[in-house]
C-alpha cells in the first residue's frame, strides 16, 4: 500500500463547455490530491502527473493549449503525463487517430495514456462565423449540420479510473 499521496492537475482547454465537464469527471476518478484547471489558471506545474485535455478545432487542438504547451515544454517533457481530446464523434478509427495526433504531436516526451470522446454542440450558442466553419466541416465528413450532444459520462470516468495505476 502506497501512503505518499500524489498531487495530479486536470488542465483542460474549452470555449462551449463539453471539455471542462470531461476535466471534471476525469479528475472526480483520480486518487491523490487532484486539480481541475482551465490552462490559464495554471500558474505552476510542481505536480506529480498530469492530464492535459483539448477540444478539436478545424483540424487542431485550441490555440490556449497550444500556447500552454509551447510556454511550459521544458518542464512537460519530463512529467508523467496523460491526454485526452474532444471532437464531434470518436467513431471512426482514422478520425481518432487524426485528432489524438494534432494533439499528441505537440506535446514533449512520453505519454502514458490517450483517449478520444466525443462532445457536444448546441448550434444557438455557435457565432456565425463558427457556424460557417462547422457546417462546412460537417458537409466534409458527409454529417448532417445540428446540435447534438454525445457526452458519454460512464465512459470519461473509466478514463480517469485508468489513470490510476500511473498515478
Ligand atoms: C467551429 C467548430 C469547428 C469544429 N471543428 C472540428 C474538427 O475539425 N474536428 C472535430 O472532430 N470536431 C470539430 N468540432 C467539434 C468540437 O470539437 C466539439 O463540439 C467539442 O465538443 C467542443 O468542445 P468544447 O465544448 O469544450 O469547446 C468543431 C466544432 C465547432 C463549433
Amino acid at each position: 500500500m502506497r501512503n505518499v499521496t500524489s498531487d495530479v492537475l486536470v488542465a483542460y482547454a474549452s470555449k462551449h463547455g463539453s471539455t471542462e465537464k470531461i476535466a471534471h469527471w476525469i479528475g472526480k476518478e483520480i486518487r491523490g490530491n487532484v486539480d481541475v484547471l482551465n490552462v490559464s489558471n495554471v500558474h505552476s506545474l510542481n505536480y506529480d502527473y498530469i492530464i492535459l485535455g483539448t477540444p478539436i478545432y478545424e483540424h487542431e487542438p485550441l490555440p490556449e493549449m497550444s500556447s500552454f504547451i509551447n510556454r511550459n515544454k521544458d518542464q512537460l517533457e519530463n512529467k508523467k503525463k496523460s491526454v485526452f481530446v474532444v471532437s464531434s464523434d470518436n467513431e471512426v478509427r482514422s478520425k481518432r487517430e487524426m485528432n489524438i495526433e494534432a494533439f499528441t504531436n505537440i506535446i514533449p516526451g512520453e505519454i502514458n495514456q490517450t483517449a478520444v470522446f466525443a462532445g457536444e454542440m448546441d448550434n444557438s450558442e455557435l457565432s456565425s462565423k463558427e457556424l460557417e466553419s462547422v457546417n462546412s466541416y460537417m458537409s466534409s465528413i458527409s454529417k448532417p449540420t445540428g446540435s447534438y450532444s454525445k457526452l458519454n459520462e460512464k465512459k470519461c470516468r473509466e478514463y480517469g479510473k485508468s489513470l490510476n495505476r500511473f498515478v
